[in-house]
């Protein structure tokens, strides 16, 4: 359960500032993820499971092939909050390493 609060459109757009590759789509965080091969989008996807469950914050996704489809949103408040944006943040790291 998260007590965070629903970011504002301002307080989104400067967190957005720092978050390379997302936007926001349909009321979610939203980025669109390609990787070499299913295997790599999949050991990807493994390590966030691992973050996400530490978090005790999950992402929404779909994956094709090589394509990863992320949609983040807090379900418990209703928006995006904090949570999101650090999952967002964590993603985008173990995408580069
Ligand atoms: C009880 C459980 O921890 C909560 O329902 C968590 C689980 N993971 C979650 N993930 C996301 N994205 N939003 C939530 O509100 C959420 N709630």
């Amino acid at each position: 359960m998260s007590n965070l609060p629903v970011l504002s459109t301002s307080e989104l757009d400067m967190a957005l500032l720092e978050l390379k590759g997302w936007s926001i789509e349909r009321g979610k965080l939203h980025r669109q993820f390609q990787f070499p091969s299913f295997v790599k989008a999949f050991g990807f996807m493994t390590s966030v499971a691992l973050v996400a469950e530490t978090m005790g914050h999950h992402p929404e996704w779909c994956n094709v092939y090589n394509q990863l489809s992320v949609d983040l949103i807090t379900h418990d408040a209703g928006g995006i909050t904090m949570n999101d944006i650090h999952l967002a943040h964590k993603m985008n790291e173990l995408a580069q390493s």
